[in-house]
């Protein structure tokens, strides 16, 4: 099967046209004040104006008062919702739209009761365990993903051109998601990278 790939924090015109001419299926912005990444929702608008349909919007929240995801999807056309800090099951499903959690990987954490405690997921996005959450281009030891996981794995964490062929060969995860790995400084993106990345990622598709 196909992997689907998200080309995630894109902060610029330019690199929207890059990941969508790559082949991306999904383009994701990063609402995260605290991220180097982070867009407001009328910028993330503007941008995601260049978005054909059938590429995904998705929108990257870490903590977010419910008043600004509300906002923000009132702002622009989000198909999926990114949770990526501490929010439980009640928090993400009051939105009624698709999400996914993240689950920052680490020794001792049981990723199939984590995944159990979020039954409307649409996926469970698998990032390393690093300060400020996430986006720190850290790869993380993939014999801690249990075999069988209940809900779509999304695999990300320090993908690079370089990794992800290995990686969907030994995880087999239905998308992976990568920031740092096709950038030239954090929320600029290296065009030559993202293409290089999606053809590895097809490259690899090829051999499963
Ligand atoms: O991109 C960010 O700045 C970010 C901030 C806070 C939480 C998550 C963030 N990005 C997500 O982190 C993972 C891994 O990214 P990387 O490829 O290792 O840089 C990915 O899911 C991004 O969407």
């Amino acid at each position: 099967m196909k992997t689907r790939i998200k080309i995630c924090g894109l902060t610029r015109e330019a690199d929207v046209d890059a990941a969508v001419a790559a082949g991306a299926d999904a383009i994701g912005f990063v609402f995260y004040p605290s991220s180097p990444r982070y867009v407001t929702p009328q910028r993330a608008a503007e941008l995601a104006k260049r978005i054909p349909p059938f590429v995904d919007i998705v929108g990257l929240f870490v903590n977010a008062a419910p008043e600004v995801v509300q906002a923000t999807c009132g702002a622009l056309p989000i198909n999926v919702l990114q949770f990526h800090g501490d929010e439980d099951a009640a928090y993400c499903r009051q939105f009624a739209r698709p999400y996914l959690r993240a689950a920052r990987v680490r020794p001792g954490l049981d990723l199939v009761e984590f995944g159990r405690s979020f039954p409307e997921a649409r996926g469970l996005l698998l990032d390393a365990f690093v300060e400020g959450y996430g986006g720190g281009g850290h790869v993380f030891d993939w014999t801690l993903i249990p075999p069988a996981l209940p809900a779509f794995l999304v695999l990300s964490g320090g993908l690079t051109a370089g990794n992800v062929g290995e990686a969907i060969r030994r995880v087999r995860p239905v998308a992976v998601d990568v920031s740092s790995g096709v950038e030239m400084s954090k929320g600029i993106k290296d065009h030559s990278k993202i293409a290089a990345f999606v053809a590895a990622v097809r490259k690899a598709d090829e051999s499963i």
